[in-house]
This record gives structure tokens, sequence and C-alpha cells, in this order.
């Protein structure tokens, strides 16, 4: 019974929205105000359907609305298949098509045996609100038509799973971006993240890789568990460890391994906490925050404040000169801490700060404690375990004969994966995988050389130093005496 009636009731009313539109592109106002009114009168008085909207655009400051977004991607999976009128919206990758439905168009949609509508409209062109969203064209909004014994299946079941099917295909499809902070105008710009690491082609202790990657999955699973506890659905990590041992290289593996965007925030093109809480706040969920070279970015070795707000004055006490305090941003600790701590990501869901640094022991030790920074981890020279990545990454191979001798020399140096990537790189087309590995021994047995060296003239020095304190104080003067003499005839 209900399908043959949706159609009679479907063409009739479809005929009488399409009717609308129409007459609102050319009627005057007036005349158009006294026409809707009618026309919508005499649909409800004979529609058995609710009908609902979806705008393009929601809240004062005209933001793309979530739920018109997840119901276009929904439709553009789903239905779309059956709408005969499509439009070419955009190119995903420089590769391919996304189409969607045209406006004006209908498709239907079957739920759990219900059968319902979506109408992409326009918001009338002479409507006076139409200048507020600054667009050139009107902006579009989805109906949703259903009849009104569906009601709670619609409202309760179908409406939610429309729009996470619509988010999870979004969150799917959507490319990448990387955002950087703009000092001049404090505000973000963005570029497609497309950096190519991955967690297998990142050269690590392999159950240190799989430790991480464990922690990131079920830190994205945890939602209600944070939810529960009351905690911002956050997590931090420090990455330490000497300059070219992965560290960058983690974070781009990290954000394709969890599909998030990354904010690379530079610390001192930020003006005042102001602008970093303005900044931060701009950012999206699903995203990780960078902030590289921590203890470069401002001076947060310093003390705090003693006293004031018990202690919980955070502000710091900087080490400069007056010169150099103007200079230097007026970012504070307290401001950054503050952020950790919750207060700026509380109203961003789902995040991932990072910090990294090369020198762990010059940061406070307030800003890395476990819950601001909940997972240390320190990337380390290149092991023979790490290197085999790297040969597979840059040679393609699994196993050579050279590799006994490599593993042999990796247990005593400390050469960084940069470096160890940077020895098996081909120079010329005519170098094969020998020749890259040969490079490599060479490198390494050069670095065993200089470390037996340097070791050798460090324990000459604390010979000499252990000799001259056991010796009685006359020699140690007449030793001092005699090496300023010297110095001076020179
Ligand atoms: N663990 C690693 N696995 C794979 N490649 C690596 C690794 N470490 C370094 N590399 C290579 O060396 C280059 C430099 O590494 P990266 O920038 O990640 O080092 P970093 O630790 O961030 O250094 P810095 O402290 O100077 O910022 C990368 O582009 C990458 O090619
Ligand atoms: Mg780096």
């Amino acid at each position: 019974m209900f399908p043959e009636m949706f159609a009679h009731y479907g063409s009739m009313i479809g005929g009488l929205m399409v009717l609308r539109a129409m007459v609102q592109q050319y009627l005057p106002a007036q005349l158009r105000n006294l026409v809707d009114r009618y026309v919508h009168k005499w649909m409800s008085l004979f529609d058995p359907h609710i009908q609902i909207s979806f705008p393009e655009f929601t809240g004062q400051r005209m933001r793309s609305g979530e739920a018109y977004t997840a119901i276009e991607n929904y439709l553009t999976k789903n239905v779309t298949s059956v709408a005969k009128r499509l439009k070419a919206d955009s190119v995903k990758d420089s590769r391919s098509l996304v189409l969607s439905m045209d406006d004006y168009e209908e498709v239907t949609d079957e739920y759990k045996g219900a059968k319902v509508r979506w109408f992409l409209n326009r918001v009338s062109s002479k409507s006076s609100s139409v200048s507020m969203y600054g667009a050139t064209e009107p902006p579009r909004y989805y109906t949703l038509t259903f009849h009104r014994k569906n009601r709670e299946l619609i409202m309760q079941s179908y409406i939610r799973h429309v729009l996470t099917e619509g988010k999870a295909i979004a969150s799917k499809n959507r490319q990448r971006k990387l955002y950087t902070n703009d000092a001049l105008y404090s505000r973000w710009n963005h570029v497609v993240f497309e950096h190519p690491a991955t967690f297998e082609t990142l050269a690590m202790d392999l159950d240190k890789k799989r430790e991480i990657m464990n922690d990131l999955m079920k830190f994205t699973q945890r939602k209600e568990y944070y939810a529960k506890i009351g905690k911002a659905w956050k997590r931090g990590y420090l990455l330490y460890g000497p300059p070219g041992t992965g560290k960058s290289t983690m974070i781009s593996a990290m954000a394709n391994f969890l599909n998030y965007d990354v904010y690379d925030l530079e610390l001192t093109a930020v003006k005042n906490n102001t602008e970093l809480r303005r900044l931060l706040i701009e950012t999206s969920s699903k995203s990780i925050m960078v902030i590289e070279d921590i203890d470069c970015s401002l001076d947060l070795t310093g003390q705090r404040k003693e006293g004031g707000d018990d202690g919980k004055d955070k502000s710091l006490v900087k080490k400069l000169t007056l010169k150099e305090k103007k200079k230097s941003s007026e970012v504070t600790l307290s401001g950054l801490l503050n952020f950790i701590d919750g207060i700026w990501s509380a109203c961003g869901g789902e995040r991932i700060i990072v910090f990294t640094t090369n020198h762990l022991d010059k940061l406070d030790p307030a800003l890395i404690r476990r819950g601001r920074m909940d997972k240390h981890i320190e990337m380390s020279y290149c092991s023979y375990e790490a290197f085999k990545v790297l040969a597979r990454n840059y040679l393609n191979i699994d196993d050579h004969p050279l590799y006994e001798t490599i593993g042999l020399l990796f247990d005593k140096t400390n050469m960084t994966p940069a470096d160890v990537a940077e020895n098996l790189m081909p120079k010329s087309d005519d170098e094969d995988v020998e020749v890259c590995l040969r490079n490599l021994i060479q490198a390494l047995e050069a670095m065993k050389e200089k470390a037996k060296k340097k070791a050798e003239e460090e324990a000459q020095a604390k010979a000499m130093r252990e000799r001259q304190e056991k010796s009685p104080k006359w020699w140690r003067m007449s030793e001092k005496w005699a090496g300023s003499l010297l110095k001076k005839r020179r």
C-alpha cells in the first residue's frame, strides 16, 4: 500500500516542490512569500510525509555543515548510481572524478524496509539571506522526506546510520593536509600532505615499532574511555634522539598510519598566548600537532616563578638579556602547558601531540612528565635490524653475503639511519647493490677507526688527569708554571 501511496504523493509533492522552486526564481519577493505560504499549507494538508532539511552552511560563521557533508558522501557512495543527473565535483588526487548528485535532483534510499527520498535544493537566489554567505552561488540544502509512520526508525536510526557512514567515507577519502602557521597573519596555511614514510619503511627496533603502532591504534579506539574518565581525547608523544635518527620521519609514518592531518606549529612565529590559543582552537580533530626541536623553540629550561597561584603560575623566568627578551616570542611555558593539559585540546576531539628534541636533558621535567607527554620514544643510532629495513627500502634486497660483515660493524659503531641511508643510495647508474654495500662498509670502518682513536685520546687524557691529581701540590704548581713559561716563549 505504502509504496503506491508514496509514489502518488511523491509525484504530487515533488511536483509542488519543483513548482515552488521555479516560481521562486521569477516572482517578486512579496508574491513569492505568499505563494510559498499557500503551497506549504497545501502540502502539509495532504501530505503524510515528514521533511527534514540539512543546510550546506550552519552557524554564525557560516561553517560548512558537518551533517550536509556527511550526507553528500553517503549519497555519493550509496545512491548516486540511481541518480540521473550528476555533477563532477572535484578531482581527487588529480586522478579521478568525484561524481555527486546535481542540484534539484532526487534519489530514493531504503532502510529496513522504509523508503526515503533525498532532494538536493538551493536556497532561493533572491532571498535576502544569500548575501550573508558571501558566495557567488546560493547555498544548497538536502531535504529528507519519509512517511510519518517511519518517524522513529528514520529519526533515531537511519539518520545516525547515514551520518556515521558518511563520516567514515569522508575520513577514508579525504586528502590529508600539512598545516604550517604563518608568522605575519598568525593563521594556518596548508598544502596536501604526501609524505611517503610509513611504519614499514621506518628503520627501528621491530618490537618498539610494534609497540608504538599498538599504542596509536589503542588510542584511536578509546573515545568512550576518555569520555568516561573525563579527559580530553589526546595523547602526547615525545620523540628524542640525535639528529638524523628518524624523529620527523616517524611523525609522517604516524600521520599516514592514522590517516591524520599534520599541524606543524612553529612556536617562535607565535607572538603571544592569545595567538597560540587561536591557532590551537582552529585546528581540527584527527590531527597530529607537531612541535619540533622544542628546546630551540622557547627557553623551556628556566625555572618557574615562585609563589602566586599556589605554584600554578608556570610563567617562565627567561634568562635572556633585555634585547633578546624584546625580540623573543611572548609565548610562555604556561601557555603551552595549559594547552597540553587539555584546556585547548578539549575543544577539538581526538588529537595527538608530538614534541621532538635532540636534548632530552634540556627540557623542564614539568613539561615532559607522564600525562603531558604520555609516551617517551627514543630514536637512536642504526642497529643491524634497522639497517635491513633501509636496505630493503633503498636497494630492494632482503639478504646479501656482505650482511655478516655489516652486522659486526653495526655492533661497534654509532651511525644514524640518515647516514646509513645516504651511503646506501646509489650515486650513479653504474653503482649496483654490491658497490652501495661496500660504500657503507667503508664508511662504517672509517667511523669505527675514528671512534677508536677518540677513545684512546680520552683514555690518555684521563690517565694524565689522574696522575696529576695523585702528584704532590708543589709538583702540580711547578708543572703549571713551566707550562705558562713555555706558552710565553712561543
Ligand atoms: N629511522 C629511520 N628510518 C628510515 N629513514 C630514516 C630514519 N632516520 C632517518 N632516516 C632518513 O634520514 C632522513 C632524515 O631523518 P629525519 O629528518 O627523520 O631525522 P630527525 O631525527 O628528525 O633529525 P633532526 O633531529 O635533525 O630533525 C630522512 O629523510 C630519512 O630518509
Ligand atoms: Mg626532524
